[in-house]
């Protein structure tokens, strides 16, 4: 018959009462749960009323799985999930961070950190629903991005998914999210929002004050008072939520030694109720467990503190059993009143019903084709292009060394990261931490790319770690050294010495002090330089530029200037740290906002 709740011709709010009303108790916290794609068999699904299902960092129907094989999984378990007695679809979560990381040829775009530096909020939208194509056409509609972390130490392991250490950068960059939803009409601005079939449901994270840390440890404490807060850390989530963001999700972090997944004063009195957010709030990552140390040492009080601060839906990702048989005890027992289940799903269920999941469930066939489509390279490359920042053009009292032409003679390629996929996409991407090599997925590497800008006059010559007896010999023009820091994520990342790794400062030390060098750092974040920069002609920064390596050359030879500005300070020493544009004590090597810029030739 005739269900109110299914009819699009309805109002919003009374399709949502009408389901709400339908819901059992196991309906309604099967909505709240959020498991882990390996777990999430479609029995599972159906008899624990199974609401989401993500793909952790890596986790994939199958190595090098095309896109159809994704949809068909997510397919797969949305049927489940509509065999169920009242149908609510799944809404199926992903990392897409820097484009879609874990799919195989999808398109990578600069991390978070390199678009920082192209203070370009339009470039940054056409990224969004570029982004969003390439994750729809898998059949996924929600995505764990953008991150809008304001990194204010670079030893923070994340620091690279950050945009900036200036609010009003990220604020800037957050333009990102109507890239994704799809821009909101006025009567929707402040309320989730996503335009149709070809957007994804995006989420702001990680609330809040995850980039604020005692130097800048991972999933540590965040030690600074309310004005503090909200002058540095909260600026983005106002933004955010006035840009119709779907979800916003809870940091691993504590603010002042309480912990995010279980602080109500800032999750639902400020954000909920003092900024109106709309959409649903969820966890991290067995971010419930992690309230109590040792993690997971009382589930039963997790849940507790975690549900009542006002999270709606929970990234369990494993246990759900256990999650459900605990929540629905502290609901029989009134610990957990059911007005605040009624009030997570019904921010579930908005969101379900405003993006078109109810009419559109299953994955969009007319998608096909857009996955690593040459246009959302060309864009990435373009991005690539205007993220590069220039620190140095030359030595003092030298003319420019930037543009180099390309009749260029005879010149040398250096360094662990001239000719390494891997080390230019940075962590995210097709497993959590990264991978280092060429065989990862399809892009083009920072030598390939000059081997296709040079003049077929040139000569590049190719050696990783070249011996002095080489460089010497080698009657080389220029040399070109790109080194830098190996893929990783969170955690792994934190780093207190912030040092190039070896053998990157002595392949900068035998190629600079032979010839004119141009040293190109591939890095999630500013890394220790001073010691070199005077034996070094030109020093670029390029960040984590993703699969489109050829955009390196695009300026390095001239065919577009450099725009570039730095989104981060570069400090001297990391004895300076933490030190950021506006403290009293600033003395960079190169200030924040600070990048030549050079015309194309
Ligand atoms: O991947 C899901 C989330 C992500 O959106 C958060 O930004 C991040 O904080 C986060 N961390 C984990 C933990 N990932 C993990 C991966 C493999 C093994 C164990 C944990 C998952 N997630």
């Amino acid at each position: 018959g005739y269900l109110k709740y299914k009819d699009p011709k309805q109002p919003l709010n009374t399709r949502i009462d009408d389901l709400l009303s339908r819901m059992s108790l196991a309906e309604k916290i099967g909505q709240m749960s959020q498991i882990e794609r390996s777990v999430a068999t479609p029995d599972v699904i159906k008899n624990d009323y199974i609401g989401s299902v993500l793909s952790g960092g890596g986790s994939v129907p199958a190595p090098q799985a095309t896109a159809q094989e994704w949809a068909s999984m997510v397919t797969e378990m949305q049927k489940a999930a509509l065999s169920t007695p009242l149908g609510i679809p799944i809404i199926y979560g992903i990392d897409a961070v820097h484009g879609h990381g874990n799919v195989y040829k999808a398109t990578i775009f600069p991390h978070n950190v390199g678009l920082g530096a192209t203070r370009d909020p339009e470039l940054a939208k056409k990224i969004g629903s570029a982004v969003a194509l390439e994750v729809r056409t898998t059949g996924i509609p929600y995505i764990f991005a953008p991150c809008v972390a304001v990194c204010r130490d670079p030893r923070w392991g994340r620091c690279y998914e950050s945009f900036s250490e200036d609010p009003k950068v990220v604020q800037m960059m957050t333009q990102i999210i109507p890239g994704f939803q799809g821009e909101a009409p006025p009567s929707s601005r402040g309320r989730p929002y996503v335009a149709g079939t070809r957007n994804v449901a995006a989420c702001a994270k990680h609330y809040v004050g995850d980039g604020g840390t005692n130097k800048g440890i991972n999933e540590n404490n965040t030690i600074i008072d309310f004005h503090g807060l909200l002058q540095i850390h909260m600026p983005p989530y106002y933004n955010a939520v006035i840009n119709s963001v779907s979800t916003i999700m809870v940091s691993y972090t504590s603010w002042n030694g309480v912990k995010m997944h279980a602080n109500h004063f800032l999750v639902t009195d400020f954000l909920k109720n003092k900024l109106k957010f709309r959409g649903f709030v969820i966890s991290d990552w067995q971010g419930l467990d992690r309230i109590t140390s040792p993690a997971g040492s009382d589930y039963h009080l997790s849940i507790k503190l975690g549900v009542l601060a006002g999270i709606d839906m929970i990234m369990i990702p494993f246990n759900y059993t256990d999650f459900i048989g605990n929540l629905t005890s502290l609901v029989h027992d009134n610990t957990i009143p059911m007005s605040r289940i009624d009030d997570a799903v019904r921010r579930i269920l908005r969101v379900k019903f405003t993006m078109g999941l109810f009419e559109n469930p299953f994955p969009d066939p007319s998608l096909a084709g857009e996955l690593g489509k040459q246009e959302h390279r060309d864009l990435a490359r373009e991005a690539v292009r205007k993220s590069l920042v220039l620190l140095k053009n030359g030595k003092y009292g030298e003319k420019p060394l930037l543009p180099l032409p390309k009749k260029c003679g005879k010149i040398l390629v250096a360094g662990s990261h001239a000719d390494n996929l891997g080390n230019q996409c940075g962590g995210w991407t097709i497993t959590w931490q990264g991978l280092q090599g060429n065989n990862l997925t399809a892009g083009t590497t920072i030598l390939e790319g000059i081997k296709s800008t040079v003049d077929g006059s040139a000569q590049v010559v190719y050696s990783e770690e070249p011996s002095p007896d080489f460089v010497q010999k080698g009657g080389f023009n220029y040399a070109i050294v790109v080194v830098g820091e190996p893929p990783y994520s969170e955690t792994q990342g934190d780093n207190l010495n912030l040092t190039i790794p070896a053998p990157g400062p002595s392949v900068i030390e035998t190629v600079c002090s032979n010839v004119k060098c141009i040293v190109v750092l591939i890095s999630g974040r500013p890394l220790v330089i001073e010691p070199y920069i005077n034996k070094i002609d030109a020093f670029v920064a390029a960040w984590l530029p993703g699969t489109e390596g050829k955009g390196v050359a695009d300026v390095l030879f001239g065919d577009y200037g450099f725009t570039g500005k730095l989104s981060r300070t570069w400090f001297k020493s990391v004895d300076q740290l933490p030190m950021n544009v506006g403290d009293p004590h600033y003395d960079p090597l190169f200030p924040f906002g600070f990048g030549l810029e050079t015309h194309p030739s």
